[in-house]
């Protein structure tokens, strides 16, 4: 079986972002969602794009943002594809994809089985589809290091292209994927010191996990 493809979202510093592209993770991500602690301005967000260049893609995090926002995004961010991790319907989801011509990945919310089957409305709307934990009313609907029970995506047949993600980090990836066999890994808080902050050696050692996983 292949390693899975990595993503480490939230970045807000060259440092991290640096501590990405050595530990040769796929993706990054640049949260555009201004209750969050990893909210990127525009021009943080152009900083870091230019220095990232093409050596690692670029997927932007928005929630139930309207296509002002996300085009301030892509354009800041010269963005490579486009996480919707609000509760954006399939009809929404397919809009953006049209809209922007990027690829789309849908996060949804986990907690039961049923949330997972709801995965297969979305099979024409997304490109990719991210299971993520369920975050308690009222908190961020993601980045919050809360973990699923990985056994719900134990055997299932995947109608589309996923990632897993929520609570993930250096010590509990190996057996998430050994357990989901996850083709790719998202995490945020996990690799972190304190909320936002991007903690290098947790970089590292996450994508040494997942590439001897
Ligand atoms: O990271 C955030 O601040 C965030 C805010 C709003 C929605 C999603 C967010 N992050 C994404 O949440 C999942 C799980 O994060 P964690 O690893 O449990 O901290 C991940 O996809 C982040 O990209």
């Amino acid at each position: 079986m292949n390693a899975p493809r990595i993503k480490i979202c939230g970045i807000t510093t060259p440092q991290a972002l640096d501590a990405c592209i050595v530990a040769r993770a796929d993706y990054v991500g640049f949260v555009f969602f201004p209750p969050s602690p990893r909210n990127l301005t525009p021009s943080d967000a152009a900083e870091l794009a230019a220095r990232a260049g093409t050596r690692v893609q670029k997927v932007g995090l928005f929630v139930d943002a309207d296509d002002l926002a996300i085009a301030e995004g892509v354009r800041a961010g010269r963005l490579d594809a486009l996480q919707l991790h609000g509760s954006e319907s399939p009809e929404r989801t397919a809009q953006v994809r049209a809209r922007f011509g990027l690829p789309v990945w849908k996060a949804l919310p986990v907690a039961s089985a049923y949330d997972v089957e709801r995965a297969l409305l979305y099979r024409a709307a997304a490109d990719l589809i991210l299971f993520d934990a369920k975050t308690p009313k009222g908190a961020l609907p993601g980045g919050m290091g809360l973990v699923f029970d990985w056994s719900l995506l134990s055997g299932y047949r995947h109608a589309a292209n996923w990632g897993l993600a929520g609570g993930l980090n250096p010590d509990n990836v190996a057996e998430a994927v050994r357990i989901t066999g996850a083709p790719l890994v998202d995490t945020s808080s996990g690799v972190e010191s304190a909320p936002g902050i991007k903690d290098v050696d947790r970089i590292a050692a996450f994508c040494a996990t997942v590439r001897g996983s």
